[in-house]
């Protein structure tokens, strides 16, 4: 009886044993941690959960070791309406993970999207934003204070050539509500680590360069930032190769962050060909190996398991099949296994389930960039936020020769 009872325990937890020995079960995530990850991971929202079946493949700590909530934790979610905060949603996908035994990724705190009305079109000035979104911030990272690994602070801030994107942050406050909205998230949960998220960002180019700024901005203005996400909605055949995304994670890596794959899924279209299949298998495996060649790649997440539940169709018009699991809820086999062997051997002593050798994976050091520089602001220009000093602000108060920095109030200061 208690035999059983102990078998029936250890199964939930993705743990095999007999009274004799114990045994990790293996799966995408038992690989990951013992290639030295934090954990594989999965997205979910909360319709999905009435879903039995789901919810078992989703509660498989052998695959998965994390949870996201896909939009249960999204302002237009949490705060409706102004100073009035709902985490019933966010508390089930909570609630989940820790009966699970698994890590929760809490998305998002700041972002353009999925933003209620009184926020987007409220008419703010930029004393009276900064309130609200600190406001924000503080009562949800306090109410999931000691529950969230990491927490996706700011979510897609940058428009495709690195420049930042407008919003309604951006346009009222500038580009000081990003440093100011990590400041009040570690202020309110010092132990989570905190993270910049972003989509096209999993290669070089201006728009990774653009986060890399983020990350230097951050620091310049003496706010923590722990972490970069990488979303990788990627595109079968189009996903880039292992090394370049391995560079990419580096030149992260070397700015003192570390990086997630946040949202992974690689999408075709629609009905998926035996070719594609293969040519999917081969870049999930791609993304897997490069995450596994550098030590501060900690985990990845795909954005839910299965097509059943995947977001891709219904925002891009006859793409889909981007998952590891099909609407049936079936592995994909081709898929599965070249995310299983990615991550290289299972684990010591697990019930096995694939031999096939593990590609190799180098750790690729690309050399340390140089410091951020501090940056000098132009005469008249208008700093929206304590670049003279004020507010907690430790970054540089230079403005270019001849200018003088003028403090006007804690949240506006001017190079005059
Ligand atoms: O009708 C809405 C529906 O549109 C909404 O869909 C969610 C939209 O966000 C998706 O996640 C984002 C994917 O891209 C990245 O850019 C972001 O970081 C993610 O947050 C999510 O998967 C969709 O379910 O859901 C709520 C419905 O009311």
């Amino acid at each position: 009886m208690i035999a059983s009872a102990l078998t029936l325990l250890l199964a939930m937890t993705g743990i095999a044993a007999s009274p004799f020995e114990r045994r990790v079960a293996d799966g995408l995530n038992t690989r990951a941690v013992a290639a030295g990850k934090e954990y594989f991971g999965s997205a979910t929202n909360n319709p999905e959960l009435t879903d039995t079946a789901y919810v078992t493949g989703l509660s498989n700590t052998a695959d998965f070791g994390q949870i996201t909530p896909g939009n249960a934790m999204k302002w237009d979610t949490i705060e409706t309406s102004r100073g009035t905060f709902s985490y019933t949603k966010g508390d089930e996908i909570a609630s989940l993970a820790k009966k699970n035994g698994q890590l929760l990724r809490c998305h998002t705190l700041v972002w353009h999207s999925q933003l209620p009305s009184w926020v987007k079109n409220g008419g703010f000035d930029n004393a009276t934003l900064i309130s609200i979104m600190k406001n924000h911030i503080t009562n949800e990272v306090t109410h999931y204070k000691g529950q969230c690994h990491h927490w996706d602070v700011v979510n897609e801030a940058l428009n495709e050539d690195g420049t930042y994107r407008s919003s309604v942050f951006y346009d009222t406050i500038g580009p000081a509500y990003i440093p100011i909205a990590f400041a009040a998230a570690a202020a309110a949960d010092p132990s989570a680590k905190l993270y910049y998220n972003d989509y096209n960002i999993e290669s070089a180019g201006a728009k990774s360069t653009g986060a890399q700024n983020i990350v230097k901005l951050i620091k310049q203005y003496g706010a923590k930032i722990d972490g970069v996400g990488l979303q990788a909605h990627l595109i079968v055949g189009s996903t880039p190769s292992q090394s370049a995304q391995t560079a990419n994670i580096n030149a992260f890596v070397n700015l003192g962050v570390e990086v997630a794959y946040t949202e992974l899924d690689i999408r075709t279209t629609t009905p998926a060909t035996s070719s594609a299949v293969t040519q999917q298998a081969q870049d999930y495996a791609s993304t897997v190996a490069a995450c596994k060649a550098v030590s501060k790649c900690v985990g990845i997440t795909i954005w839910d398991y299965t097509d059943k539940y995947s977001w891709i169709p219904s925002v891009f018009s006859g793409q889909g099949a981007a998952l590891p699991w099909d609407e049936n809820l079936q592995k994909k086999t081709e898929v599965y296994n070249a995310i299983l062997n990615a991550w290289g051997s299972a684990p010591a002593g697990s019930t096995g389930t694939s031999t096939v050798a593990a590609p190799s994976a180098t750790e690729v050091v690309v050399s340390t960039s140089a410091a951020p520089a501090a940056t000098s602001a132009a005469a008249g220009t208008v700093q929206k936020w304590g670049q003279c000093g004020g507010n907690g602000y430790t970054g540089p108060t230079t403005c270019v020769s001849g200018s003088t920095c003028t403090k006007q109030n804690d949240y506006y200061s001017q190079c005059l």
